[in-house]
């Protein structure tokens, strides 16, 4: 467990692997920690450096009142790769994680050397969707949404079968109602239509066929914006690295190989 501290909060960060080992960096999405890397992990080739770091307001990095912006989630993100003397960065990132990867990509090319993104957009949702779900978790809690955001991240047969389901309930409704309404209010300001555009480095996109929160129709245009590859990931919905790991491993595994020097 490493910590590093940005401008002022301090970030929970886990850094694995060979420190001249190439880098490859990931950012978890609303409501989830760094666990939601954990079951592809051992199915990566070896001798990568890993980094999993818990964006503000999730897991065990600090919280700070809400509203948070894309923008400054990004600099936690670039203080981390700072902090660590990271460069040549292979970035997954998953949903609001991948606006993170996108915006971190656009800002500082000379860190990213190839993005990754998983079931996310260059624009999620609307800022009114956006400000409705602040306010309900503002009135009654992340509790009292959890059903109905858990229908979207996973599909029908994993929820009924899956004994961590019950797991994955508890990570979201313990997030912290600052972290989580901040990340809604940094979501609902970011467009990053035009600087996704503009990317010109190697990027691979792919998307659960159930995916209930970026469908996969939003996330393919994503990737037509920047003239990437779309995978659709069968059987799984808005968190494919915990439904179909063997599937997201491949995918990574392949583009790591495509995008090696
Ligand atoms: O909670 C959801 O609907 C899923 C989601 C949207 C953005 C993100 O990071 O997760």
């Amino acid at each position: 467990m490493k910590t590093i501290s940005a401008s002022d909060i301090t970030i929970h960060v886990l850094d694995k692997g060979p420190r001249d080992g190439r880098v490859v960096m990931f950012a978890n999405s609303l409501g989830t920690d760094l666990r939601v890397w954990d079951a592809i992990l051992p199915l990566l080739p070896m001798g990568l450096r890993i980094v999993r770091f818990d964006k503000r307001g999730h897991g065990l990095s600090d919280a700070t009142p809400a509203p948070y912006s894309i923008d400054r989630l990004v600099a936690d993100a670039k203080a981390v790769c700072e902090g660590l003397a990271l460069s040549d960065i292979t970035f997954v990132g998953l949903s609001i994680g991948g606006l993170i990867g996108q915006g971190l990509a656009a800002k500082r090319p000379d860190l990213v050397r190839a993005l990754v993104l998983m079931d996310t957009a260059a624009q999620i949702g609307t800022a009114e969707m956006w400000q409705d779900r602040i306010d309900r978790v503002n009135r009654d809690g992340v509790n009292a949404l959890a059903d109905p955001i858990l229908e979207r991240w996973f599909t029908p047969a994993f929820r009924a079968t899956s004994p961590e389901f019950a797991l994955w309930r508890n990570m979201l409704t313990r997030t912290t109602v600052a972290g989580y309404t901040g990340c809604c209010a940094a979501i609902a300001g970011a467009d990053l239509t035009n600087s996704t555009r503009a990317l010109r480095l190697p990027v691979m996109a792919m998307a659960g066929d159930q995916d209930g929160s970026t469908p996969p129709d939003l996330v393919r245009a994503t990737a037509d914006l920047c003239g990437a590859p779309f995978h659709l990931i069968a059987d799984a919905g808005h968190i494919p690295c915990v439904e179909q790991p063997e599937a997201v491993a491949k995918l990574l595994t392949d583009f790591l190989e495509r995008t090696a020097r």
